[in-house]
Order: C-alpha cells, then structure tokens, then sequence
C-alpha cells in the first residue's frame, strides 16, 4: 500500500470530527445552561484525573522517542501542566475551576468521586501512551485539533450560563485555549512527518479513534451517574 499525500491523510485524520466528544449529550447540555450545579462539579472532579493524567502520558511519549527535536518540543507539554513551581501549571489551574464550582482542593486531589469508567478510560489513554511506537502516541493526541472549537465554546457557555463561577475559575481554559492553536498544529505536523508508509498512517487515524472513544467514554460515564448522588 503507499501513502497517500499529506493533505489527504490530514483530511483523514480531520474527517473523524463528528467521533469528538463536542457533541456528547454532556456537552450540550452544559452548554445549554441545564446542568445543575453537583452535575458541574462531578464533571471537574472527573476531568480533573484526566488532566492530572496527561503529563504522565507526555513523558511516556517523550521516554519512547529517540529523536531530540521532537522530545524538545514534547517536554513543553509537560511543564505546561505542571508548570514550574507549586502552584503553577495546567493541572494547578484545573483545581481552581473545581474549586469555584464549589469543590475543596482535598476531595479534588484524593480522588474520592473519580468514577470506576473515568479511571479506566484515562489509564487506557496512559497505557496506549506507554505501550505503542511514539509518533502512533502523538497522534492519539490529535483530537487538540478539535479542542480549540470547543473550549471556546464551553468557557462562553459557562460565563453566560453559570455567572455563579467566579472569573478566576476559567484560568485554565484562557490559557490552554491559547496553547492549543500552536500545539494543535505542531501535533499534525510531527505525525505527517513521521507517518511514512500507509501503514503507519493507518495506524495514526486508528490512535486518533480510540483517543475520540477515550474521551467519549469517560463523558459516557459522568453523564450516566450525574444527578444520581
Ligand atoms: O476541554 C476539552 O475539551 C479538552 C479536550 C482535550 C482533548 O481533546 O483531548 C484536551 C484538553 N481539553 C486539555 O485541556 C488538554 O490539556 C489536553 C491534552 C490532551 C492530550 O491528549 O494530550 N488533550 C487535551
């Protein structure tokens, strides 16, 4: 099989659009303004164990890849949610969402509603990281080219929606919107490069479906139990 031009295979990839979680019922009900405010916190103190997650995916990506350029541009990643210092970071401000919808730092940080679906679909997302060739890693983390759209569109459903939620909860997505224009397309360009044969496109837009069922998966999960507690 050859492979086929780059624009095609992007085309590819992007086509896979409509499997992203930006329409998961979740989602649109969020944005509508329905979800009340246990439902708010469910979802945050769940995300919060996919994004305290990531870094620990970005360095298994980086331990796996043997080319310098790609681990310089990678380990930006993990300092961005980490970030520097304590109390810095991607992770450090998804806390303070959790936090000004109305959890404590301490139930967010020991887990206690993590959800047994979220785990395992998180820690699938990790161990795929940890145990497919890295460019195949990289491009399960393609669906940054269709974050942008939606957490656009989530921060100003949550400001109109929910004026409850105090200005200095959206830090996270006012700054993670700005990093993933450039990372979005540094993502596709690091896979197009190193996607040579057919075969190892095939396999990037095979990464990026089950990334899509990841995220679907742990949406599934807090939409099945919220408003139940
Ligand atoms: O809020 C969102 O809808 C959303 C989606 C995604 C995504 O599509 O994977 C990420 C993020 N946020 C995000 O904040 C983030 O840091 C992130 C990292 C990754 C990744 O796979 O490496 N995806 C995402």
């Amino acid at each position: 099989m050859t492979a086929v031009a780059p624009e095609e295979f992007v085309g590819e990839l992007r086509a896979l659009a409509p499997r992203y979680w930006d329409s998961h019922p979740f989602h649109l009900r969020m944005h509508a303004g329905e979800l009340c405010k246990d439902e708010l916190r469910l979802w945050a103190a769940n995300r919060w164990y996919y994004q305290r997650c990531i870094a620990q995916k970005d360095a298994a990506i980086l331990s796996n890849c043997p080319l310098p350029d790609v681990r310089r541009q990678w380990r930006d990643r993990i300092v961005w949610h980490d970030g520097t210092r304590p109390g810095e970071g991607g992770a450090e401000n998804w806390i303070r969402l959790a936090e000004a919808v109305g959890l404590s730092r301490e139930e967010v940080l020991d887990e206690r509603h993590v959800l047994p679906g979220v785990r395992f679909a998180v820690d699938a997302y990790v161990n795929f990281a940890r145990t497919r060739p890295w460019v195949v890693a990289v491009a399960s983390g393609l669906t940054e080219m269709f974050s942008g759209a939606l957490m656009r569109k989530r921060l100003a459903a949550l400001r109109e929606q929910y004026p409850w939620i105090a200005e200095e909860g959206f830090a996270y997505f006012t700054h993670r919107i700005q990093a993933v224009s450039g990372e979005g397309q540094a993502t596709v360009d690091i896979v197009v490069e190193h996607s040579v044969t057919r075969e190892q496109q095939l396999e990037a837009i095979a990464a990026l479906s089950f990334k899509c069922d990841v995220l679907r998966a742990l949406l599934d999960t807090v939409d099945y139990y919220a408003g139940k507690s």
